[in-house]
């Protein structure tokens, strides 16, 4: 089997804010994506994960430009988007879509929905008047609303339906690839699947690449073909969704499974849960960033910082990983993503159901 051609690659990604000047002292640097080697294949969904303040939200926005990095590279195919300039970049923007995650502040309040997924065609030149309103009709159908849904304004629609609108904004303009930051977090746990479901869908009929951050691991279980683990700027696993999953290689993917809570009973299990906060991203602990909180952790974790080292098929920045035996969620355990997918199978059907229904007389 031929491997699949990267779309997006980084290296070396680096992202600092410089923090605002306290009254005493000097303004602090937080490095919150700090030398990032990533690959994410054409057509597949990536997840990337990772305690709030890790930096998903700010690689994410990296990807796409949206923000410019303060060092390293990505690459879109054969252009390295990190050195374009503003007029360069709004051209590829078409292919590079992304979708917000609180449909809430996301949408131009003043903006009928019509318009607001009309403005990126309108913006790349695409189509006539008359294509495009035809266009804006067309993606309504597709994530579930209707055409007429066009001349209301956003506060008129709830969470999830607001979340559909985004993402018909973010696929008018054809994109190749599109991120998700943390895209159905904001929603209830009922509409969720209906988002994801709409998500998959989309990916399939428009041959898109995802790229989901998320927090919630039983989405990710469920969507993703390929998972990132996030910890202070860094990735510190890469795997398939099965084999990370099944079987971590990283201390944090152990802990962060652990804290997966059991469905039927909301326990968690105790074993390898995470302890203390995250250290404090503008000065990180020297060596493994993750020693201060690792159950595993030996001198050599103190002093010396682990590289990420394997195939594309799975990677791990930890100097014991060749030795651990790390506990991941055995069969038996799954409940959690077992009954997400259960709860994403049972929406499936119903949709499966309502669609019958109306096609049959
Ligand atoms: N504009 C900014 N100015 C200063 N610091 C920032 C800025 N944006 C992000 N940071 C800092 O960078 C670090 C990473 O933030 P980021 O939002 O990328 O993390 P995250 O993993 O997406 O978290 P969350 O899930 O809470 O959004 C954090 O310490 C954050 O405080």
């Amino acid at each position: 089997m031929t491997e699949p051609k990267p779309i997006l690659r980084t290296h070396g990604l680096r992202r600092e804010f410089v923090t605002a000047k306290p009254l005493f002292g000097a303004a602090q640097v937080v490095r919150a994506v700090d030398g990032v080697d990533l690959e994410i294949a054409e057509g597949e969904t990536f997840a990337i994960v990772g305690e709030s303040g890790c930096g998903k939200s700010t690689l994410a926005r990296l990807l796409v430009r949206l923000i410019a990095p303060t060092g390293g590279e990505v690459w879109y195919g054969g252009t390295n988007i990190a050195d374009l300039d503003e007029g360069a970049m709004r051209a590829l923007r078409r292919e590079l879509q992304f979708i917000f995650q609180d449909p809430f502040s996301s949408l131009n309040p003043r903006m009928s929905v019509g318009a607001l997924i009309e403005e990126p065609l309108g913006a790349h030149g695409i189509g006539t008047s008359q294509e495009r309103k035809a266009r804006v009709a067309e993606l309504l159908t597709r994530v579930g609303l209707r055409p007429d849904h066009a001349d209301r304004y956003p506060h008129e629609f709830s969470g999830g339906q607001r979340q559909r609108i985004g993402i018909a904004r973010a696929l008018a303009s054809g994109p190749k690839v599109v991120i998700g930051d943390e895209p159905v977090s904001a929603l209830d746990v009922s509409i969720q699947a209906q988002v994801v479901n709409i998500l998959e869908d989309l990916k399939e009929e428009f041959g898109l690449t995802l790229v989901i951050i998320a927090h919630d691991l039983a989405v990710i279980r469920h969507m993703a073909d390929r998972v990132a683990v996030m910890y202070l700027g860094e990735i510190v696993e890469t795997g398939t969704a099965d084999a990370l999953f099944a079987r971590p290689r990283h201390p944090y993917t152990e802990a962060l499974l652990a804290a997966i809570p059991i469905a039927r009973t909301g326990a968690r299990r105790a074993s390898a849960h995470i302890e203390g906060d995250l250290p404090n991203p503008i000065a990180p602990p020297s060596g493994c960033r993750f020693h201060t909180r690792c159950r595993y952790a030996t001198e050599i974790c103190r002093t010396d910082h682990p590289r990420l080292t394997g195939s594309g098929a799975g990677q791990v920045a930890c100097h014991h990983s060749d030795t651990l035996a790390l506990t991941g969620l055995a069969d038996a355990d799954t409940d959690r993503p077992a009954a997400a997918k259960a709860r994403f199978a049972l929406y499936r059907d119903a949709q499966a159901r309502k669609a019958k229904e109306t096609t049959e007389p």
